[in-house]
Formats: C-alpha cells, structure tokens, sequence
C-alpha cells in the first residue's frame, strides 16, 4: 500500500461562541471527530453542503487552525502540536489552494512577488527560473512575472494560486473550492491541469467541493462530510454508482448523468444543514431524510469498515422504501 501523506485521527474542531455575559457560553462544533487517511498519489474529494464543516477540516489538516481535539498526522508525523519555525517543514510537504484566487492574492504584490514569498518563509531566495519554470507548470507565460493579479480573469489567478502552492514542491495539495467561483468553461480546464500536475509531478490531492459533479471528474476516492463528520466514504465510482446512505444518495441524485436522455429521480432534501451549535441527537440527517423513523432520533448510523481497507460505508437501518404501486 502506498505512503500515507495525511493521517487524520478523531479530528475534532469547536468554535466557541461568546455572546452576552449572562448566556451560558455555546460552541459550534466545525468538525466533530474526523477521521480520513490520504495516500501518496490519491486524490480524495471531501463534498458536502454548505455549512458542514468542509473548509474547517481543510484549514486543520494544512495546520492553518489548531485542532480542538484529536491528531494531524503529515507523513507519518504528528503534527498536531506543532508550531512557529517548526510548522515550516510541514507547509513544504502540504500546501493549500483557495477558493477565491480574487482575495487569496496580494492585490499590490506582482506575480514574481507573490511566488516568491512560500520560497522565502522557508528562508530560500529563489531564481528567475524557478519563476518561470512554476508558471510554465501551469500553462502560463514568463512574461506575466512582472503583471499583478488584477491584469488576470479568475482563471488565470487560479493557476497563479495553484503555482504558489507549487513552489514549495508539495506532495500534497488541499484545494478548497478552486474552481466554484470561476466559470463552467474555466472550471473545467482547471480541473484538468489539476490532472495534468498530478500525473506530471506525483501530486496528491484532497478536493473540497459542494458540487459533486466537478469531484466526479478527478477523484479516485469520496468522502461525504455532514454536519462536521464524514457520513459515507469510499471509491469514487461505488460511492457514484451505489451510495450506501440515504443523504448521499440524495446528493448524488441532483448530479446530472453524463450519458443523453438518461435521468436520475430526483431526491430533494428539505431545510438547511442543521446548526452546529446544537446538533441533533440520533441520526444527523433525520431532521430532513425521507426514510428517517422514530429510532433515527435516537441511534446513529455507524460506519462500516470495507472489508480489509481504511474507507468506511454508512449502514442506514432502513432499507429503500419500495417504489410506488403502477396502476
Ligand atoms: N471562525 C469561526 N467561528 C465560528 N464559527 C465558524 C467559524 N468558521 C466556521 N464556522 C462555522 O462552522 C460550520 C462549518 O463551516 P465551514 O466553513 O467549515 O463549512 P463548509 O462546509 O466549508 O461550508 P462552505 O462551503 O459554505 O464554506 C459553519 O456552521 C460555520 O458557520
């Protein structure tokens, strides 16, 4: 089996909530016991809605944020109390690409400055090749060097992001939303040079995404998050085909089918996520299933190892409800 690059043990991340004084103080629970292992070489989509702890579970396994409970593993060490000087090693190997290339990048900073600085907080004054050589990996020209973000379309800045990250020669790279604020035509020629970097350079990925139809494209293996836990977990194409729990498959179901004339029934989930403050006891998702019962408000779906590996499926206890009577 190959190298384990991230290594995610009982991740847990609480934001506390101060309101007024006489109010007992309240905590949003972002991400309530994680676990999810990447290898060398995978790229692992993490999809879910809005709201259900996708971005907080980035920031904590690139150590942007410190975990409120369990561990970061980063090839093979643990991390989770790492910090200062000693997390620069760390950022070498794990590097993070944002959703809004619009803002993650210095408006007054020219691109050369911009690829620049991950080389220097490492302590390292890096070339004019080395320069042009990140930005010829993402298919642009030496001569933006000296442009600023500005002069670029979201495209453009995306790549620009994505070539920041590279600079440090990661072996893996979080990318959270990178392509939901560009357009459709964009989105995809940037999904495909996540493809090309990866067979090219040995990369690995996780892909943070809410839309299930642009993490179909590029991972090998999907993790369902549901408010702050990973629900479902498996091979992209059994978790795609068969999902296992009823809320993936109603994820799945607003997925259009690549192939003509073929349609999914749609399953339409009601309400928002539940809030994070005070989460629902029993099953996550009984508030808006359409299988949910009775003994769904007090027992919660497990997670079933797959035989002989690390990924997990939800076991629901409800089988499907039958299909209604032709007349
Ligand atoms: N700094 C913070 N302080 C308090 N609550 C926070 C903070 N950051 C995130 N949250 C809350 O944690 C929960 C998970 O947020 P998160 O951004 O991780 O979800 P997400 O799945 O990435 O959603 P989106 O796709 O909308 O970004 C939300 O309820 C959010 O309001």
């Amino acid at each position: 089996m190959s190298e384990e690059l991230l290594n995610l043990k009982d991740v847990k991340k609480y934001f506390g909530l101060r309101g007024a004084p006489w109010r007992k103080a309240q905590a949003v629970r972002a991400v309530d016991g994680v676990n999810l292992v990447v290898r060398k070489g995978e790229t692992v989509g993490l999809v879910g809605e809005s709201g259900s702890g996708k971005s907080t579970l980035a920031r904590v396994a690139t150590r942007l944020l410190d975990p409120t409970q369990g561990r970061v593993e980063i090839g093979g060490t643990d991390v989770t109390k790492v910090r200062g000087r000693r997390l620069r090693p760390i950022r070498r190997r794990i590097q993070m690409v944002f959703q809004d290339p619009q803002a993650s990048l210095n408006p007054r900073q020219s691109v050369g400055t911009i690829l620049s600085t991950p080389y220097r907080a490492q302590g390292i004054r890096p070339t004019r090749a080395q320069l042009v050589e990140l930005l010829e990996q993402v298919g642009l020209a030496e001569q933006y060097l000296e442009r600023y973000p500005h002069e670029f379309s979201g495209g453009q800045r995306q790549r620009i992001g994505i070539a920041r990250a590279l600079s440090v020669k990661p072996d893996l790279l979080v990318c959270d939303e990178p392509v939901s604020a560009l357009d459709v035509s964009v989105q995809a020629q940037v999904l495909n040079l996540l493809a090309d970097l990866r067979d090219e350079l040995g990369l690995s990925y996780v892909l943070v995404a809410h839309d299930l139809a642009v993490v179909r494209q590029v991972a090998d293996r999907i993790a369902v998050m549901y408010l702050g836990t990973i629900v479902e977990e498996g091979p992209a194409a059994e978790v795609y085909e068969a999902p296992a729990h009823p809320y993936t498959k109603a994820l799945l179901s607003a997925v259009p089918v690549p192939e003509p004339g073929v349609e999914r029934d749609r399953i339409v989930l009601t309400g928002d996520v539940p809030t994070p403050i005070d989460p629902p006891s029993g099953c996550p998702f009984r508030t808006r299933c359409y299988k949910a019962q009775d003994v769904c408000a007090t027992q919660r779906p497990v997670l079933e190892p797959v035989a002989g590996n690390t990924e997990h499926r939800a076991a629901c206890y409800f089988p499907e409800p039958p299909p209604p009577e032709r007349t």
